[in-house]
């Protein structure tokens, strides 16, 4: 008796803790499956020893909801769902009423309020009994009406969901300084626990209605369906769901799971409750959960393997994120040798260590998690230094979740926008490394310097197994570092991302000092304010540059890789100097409108935007055209010639 109190005491730390981390910061330091698992252990042993000790998440919350918005009491508590894993329960549950399976879906549970039509308020579910106050940052979301036409007071629950496509999207742009966020269900909680509310606006915020608290005066005919057609002709978007009985209920949960791939919101299981609504009512609560409906997950496919590896795998703000690969495992119909661990309290929690025998699911049929670790050897080292740049690394511990950062501000990874510029095409023009590519060779620590990129061949086993690569893309971007190996050092200047030197900047200095890159990299600010077109900044910024011995360090690793084409002013070839041209529509000989200008620009002549009386010609293959810059071209008396016959004139 006692060794079982002993661990209902200890589970209750345990899951106290997790839940913490998982509602104030959407943060995950044990998986949804352990959570799940140690909380029906004690649910278990609660009924076995007939005791249930104050403060057990499963009757209470045991946390606080911290955050600098302002809080507000529920009017109606918010609880949280029974549930079951298994279509013949939810059957039984039914019996012979009618119900409502929809989408369970994984965001941040809001409520709002409308009175006179408008929206007042919006609270966060928070921890059930207090939320935080969202108002104007649900305002914000993209499909919510600010306006309906009842005028009562109306009271409606919904969840705030980030769609899977605007995740990927929005996690791409976040600033470097933010942490990147590891799931829709993580940005969504940062974006709509905002204090700023022009943040949540940017990150395409939806919000699905699925339940009708309150709107007095509405004959509902005691439907919950009549309540979401209602809401939907007051315009909301209500998660979408289909009536069932027990006959069907079945082939019904099995077109919600065939749906699930092609969803582009995140949800983790379905929701059924009954129709009818003074019924469900009747049946009254527990402490925890309403009697009314209950929420259906999806029982994973669970396999045993073993783990083979942890990649750690650094990122630009700092993060050093652990990934377990393990012997591939086939899992609801794919194949599958790697899962996120996220960071170091799961490492620590799963007592991880290489060799283990290991279980992995798909969390709600989608990412592969580890479930269990079944043997513990714990003998996983964290890593002491960065994977990307060697430097120390530190544990920090934010709100009970320990992470591994790089604190190297040099550190590659955290220029993963330089590189992009170095391979980009008016600097080195290499194709096939996307900005995504980089950030991943970088990660994995096969990119440790710019010049590595030089060096990509050696690890053709490992790329070519890479997600979207395969021989023949491999090889073709092979191709093009090669040809870029051959280049100018107007380009080279370029393509080192000095801050402030753009393009014709570089093209300026390169100008002034002969095309000789030894000079140029000696250049002292006071020659280069001579320069018409380089101010001070630009000259500062410059010098400051290549006085850093790093920098010098990575220029001559490069040096050796690459070949800069001698290049001099030819007065011959500069056959275009002083003449203008604008460039419109589209081009057939020449790849794009880009190349034409690097080849007018070669040649010493210009290419602006808009045609004014300065424009000596009008480059449009489409010379009858009645574009905006063709009537222009007539109306000033410029000439506009094809493509054709700009080629002649070259
Ligand atoms: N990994 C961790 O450390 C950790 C910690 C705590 C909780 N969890 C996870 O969270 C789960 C418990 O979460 P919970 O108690 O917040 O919520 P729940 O899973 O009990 O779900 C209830 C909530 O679902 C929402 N919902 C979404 N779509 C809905 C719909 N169509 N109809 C009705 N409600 C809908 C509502 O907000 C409702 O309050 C656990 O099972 C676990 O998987 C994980
Ligand atoms: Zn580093």
């Amino acid at each position: 008796m006692n060794s079982k109190l002993e661990r209902m005491k200890e589970l209750i730390l345990t899951l106290d803790k997790a839940a913490k981390a998982y509602y104030q910061d959407a943060e995950e330091i044990i998986s949804n499956f352990e959570y799940d698992k140690l909380y029906d252990e004690l649910v278990e042993l609660e009924k076995e020893t007939n005791i249930v000790m104050a403060g057990s998440p499963t009757v209470s919350v045991g946390y606080e909801v911290l955050s600098e918005l302002p809080k507000e009491n529920h009017a109606y508590p918010m609880l949280s769902l029974d549930k079951t894993k298994e279509v013949a329960a939810l059957a039984d549950w039914l019996g012979e009423k009618e119900g409502i399976l929809s989408w369970k879906l994984d965001g941040l549970t809001i409520v709002l309020t409308y009175q006179n039509g408008e929206l007042v308020k919006a609270v966060t579910r928070g921890n059930g009994v207090t939320g935080e106050v969202i108002t104007n940052n649900a305002k914000t979301f993209k499909n919510l009406p600010l306006r309906i036409s009842y005028k009562g007071e109306l009271v409606l629950r919904g969840e705030a969901v980030i769609k899977y496509s605007d995740f990927e999207a929005i996690n791409q742009e976040i600033d470097l300084i933010d942490a990147k966020y590891k799931n829709p269900r993580n940005l969504c909680s940062g974006s709509v626990r905002q204090l700023n509310s022009e943040i949540t606006a940017k990150r395409n915020v939806h919000f699905f209605a699925f339940a009708l608290v309150q709107a007095d005066g509405v004959d509902f005919k005691n439907s919950r369906e009549e309540q979401r057609k209602w809401l939907a002709s007051m315009g909301f978007e209500v998660v979408e769901g289909k009536m069932v009985q027990k006959e069907t209920i079945e082939q019904t949960v099995l077109w919600f799971s065939k749906q699930i791939e092609q969803n582009d919101f995140p949800s983790d299981g379905l929701v059924l409750i009954f129709d009818d609504i003074s019924y469900g009512q009747s049946l009254g609560r527990t402490a925890k959960f309403p009697k009314d409906s209950i929420a259906f997950k999806w029982a994973d496919e669970i396999k045993e393997t073993k783990l083979t590896e942890v990649e750690w795998s650094a990122s630009r703000t700092g993060l050093i994120n652990p990934v377990a690969i393990f012997e591939p495992v086939e899992l609801e119909g794919t194949t599958v040798s790697r899962a996120s661990l996220h960071n170091i309290s799961i490492v620590e929690n799963l007592e991880l260590g290489i060799g283990d025998t290991i279980t992995v699911y798909k969390a709600n049929m989608i990412i592969p998690q580890i479930a269990e670790n079944l043997t513990k050897s714990g003998n996983l080292p964290i890593p002491e230094h960065c994977p990307v740049c060697e430097h120390e690394t530190v544990i920090k511990n934010e709100n009970g979740v320990k992470a591994l950062y790089c604190i190297n501000k040099e550190c590659l990874a955290k220029k993963v926008k330089s590189l992009t510029l170095f391979v980009s095409r008016d600097a080195m023009n290499i194709e096939g490394l996307s900005e995504a590519t980089l950030e991943k060779l970088i990660n994995i620590g096969i990119i440790k310097e710019i010049a590595d990129i030089y060096k990509l061949n050696e690890h053709k086993d490992m790329i070519v197994t890479m997600e979207g690569f395969g021989e023949k893309s491999f090889q073709n971007m092979m191709d093009s570092i090669e040809k870029s190996r051959k280049t100018n050092v107007v380009k080279f200047l370029y393509s080192l991302g000095i801050p402030n030197i753009g393009l014709s900047n570089a093209k300026l200095i390169c100008k002034e000092f002969g095309y000789e890159f030894e000079k140029i990299r000696h250049a002292k600010a006071e020659q280069l304010i001579e320069i018409q077109g380089v101010g001070e900044v630009i000259a500062k910024f410059f010098e400051a540059y290549f006085e850093k011995e790093e920098n010098n360090r990575i220029v001559d690793d490069l040096l050796k890789e690459i070949h800069l084409e001698e290049m001099k002013e030819n007065k011959e070839e500069q056959s275009l100097e002083g003449l203008t041209f604008v460039i419109t529509g589209s081009v057939h000989q020449f790849a794009n409108r880009n190349e034409v200008k690097a080849v007018i620009e070669e040649k010493g002549g210009k290419v602006t935007g808009s045609v004014t009386s300065k424009t000596n010609y009008l480059i449009n293959n489409d010379i009858e055209s009645n574009s905006s810059k063709n009537k222009k071209a007539k109306e000033l008396g410029v000439p506009i010639i094809t493509e054709q016959e700009f080629i002649d004139m070259l």
